[in-house]
């Protein structure tokens, strides 16, 4: 552990994750400490063990002798914990100094600006407009948009085509905020300047399903409505619209609350489940009947769809057990929670085969088709229905207009269909 202390304080370049002085120093002292412990506590087990046999050949009776092995157990187990201090300490001082880079990162845009408070039915209709567009990622960086010129009607679904580098995915960074230093031109939404709200306001009033979508540790749930906006029925119905209930359906069926349930699958359990379902298990009928009524409106443990579908079944973050298309699937559920007038999907398909992309694009035209949607795509067939498409080359638009005409019009669009390179 001193090793750790002593190579962080001494090879760190980077000011924010050196360990201080008197950290290293409470280090050391908790070292030798632990270290100390640790022998104490195996002279203890020596200890008992000794005490152990002369109780023996005193005939002592056998419930007298398990009692006091079993304290002299819970003695070692507890300085066992107070061994474990260092450790913990160390994993601390890892987070603490990953906290420490992120809270000394430049704060971005404003979050709320006051006077300029995005409404709650924002956008209303969702009309986009692209004024004299260009986006550096750095003062003496070339430009990675230029000068685009875009008025996207309400409701229209755009797709977004071109080589590698050729600016889609800036245009959708550029829509979110997320390079607002070296940004010209402005971007309008139904008339509002996006860059005078605060970015706090304003990102959630939109939808995205990004490049690489995400999972966070926590249940399925809190992974789809982290914030408790939405009930059972509404996370499970988009669940299955989107295909993804089937794949985190339970391994077995609780038949009902405390029963049929294999021991295994309760390690599986979050804590506020396994407290109701000890809460659920330890009480007597009356009390049940009191729990089932007063639990029903939340998350009733009797609840049929939440059991089958394993909503509250804990991930890892970057859990394995999804593959990067059933997360992107995640994310389209977690877009049909969130009705928004605009979505950007930025290859929101790439990792689902085409018979799942097929799928997930009639989904979107049904469910969004009052929506402004832009598709990022490298792929043909997601854009091929869409009522614009805009081609990107080097930062510009080199063609606009719908997928037919551009495929008559025998340019740009038509050479990459021809040449099938999306
Ligand atoms: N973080 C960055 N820093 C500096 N330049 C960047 C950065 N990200 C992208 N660029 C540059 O901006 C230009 C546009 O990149 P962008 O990622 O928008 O292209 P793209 O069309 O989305 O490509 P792809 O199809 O590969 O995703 C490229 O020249 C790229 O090198």
């Amino acid at each position: 552990m001193e090793s750790y202390f002593v190579s962080r304080y001494i090879s760190d370049k980077d000011e924010s994750q050196r360990i201080s002085k008197p950290k290293m120093a409470l280090g050391f002292l908790l070292d030798m400490v632990s270290s100390g412990i640790s022998k104490v506590g195996f002279l203890l087990s020596m200890f008992s063990v000794i005490v152990q046999s002369q109780l023996t050949s005193r005939k002592v009776s056998s419930i007298q002798l398990k009692m006091l092995a079993t304290d002299f157990r819970n003695m070692v187990a507890n300085i066992g914990v107070l061994v474990d201090v260092p450790s913990r300490l160390k994993t601390f001082s890892k987070d603490v100094g990953t906290f420490r880079q992120y809270s000394d990162l430049e704060a971005e845009a404003p979050y709320i600006v006051e006077d300029c408070r995005v409404p709650s039915e924002w956008p209303p209709s969702g009309n986009v407009e692209f004024k004299n567009l260009s986006v550096k990622y750095g003062a003496d960086q070339d430009y990675a948009l230029n000068n685009l010129n875009v008025v996207i009607r309400p409701g229209e679904k755009i797709g977004i085509v071109g080589r590698t580098g050729a600016g889609k995915s800036t245009l959708a960074k550029t829509i979110f905020r997320l390079l607002d230093e070296d940004v010209e031109g402005s971007i309008e939404i139904d008339g509002h300047d996006i860059s005078k709200f605060g970015v706090g306001d304003f990102r959630p009033k939109l939808g995205i399903i990004p490049q690489e979508s995400t999972m966070f540790s926590g249940t399925v749930r809190r992974n789809l409505d982290p914030l408790n906006e939405f009930t059972i029925e509404d996370m499970w119905a988009a669940m299955i619209k989107c295909g993804v209930a089937e794949t985190i359906k339970h391994k077995r069926k609780r038949k009902s609350a405390g029963t049929d349930e294999d021991e295994d699958n309760k390690d599986e359990e979050n804590e506020d489940d396994r407290a109701t379902r000890l809460r659920w298990e330890s009480a007597g009928l009356l009390m049940r009947a009191l729990l089932y009524a007063f639990d029903r409106g939340s998350d009733s443990y009797e609840d049929e769809n939440w059991a089958k579908v394993g909503i509250n079944k804990p991930l890892r973050s970057g859990d394995g057990r999804f593959s990067s298309g059933q997360q992107q699937l995640f994310s389209l559920c977690r877009l049909l929670l969130r009705k928004r007038k605009v979505l950007i999907l930025d290859e929101a398909t790439a990792d689902v085969d085409l018979e799942t992309d097929r799928k997930m694009q009639q989904l979107i035209r049904s469910e969004f088709s009052d929506c402004t949607v832009l598709t990022i795509a490298h792929r043909l067939d997601t854009i091929m229905s869409s009522d614009r498409i805009i081609v990107m080359e080097k930062g510009e638009i080199a063609e606009i207009g719908p997928p037919h005409e551009l495929i008559a019009k025998g340019g740009m669009f038509a050479e990459l269909v021809k040449a099938n390179e999306f």
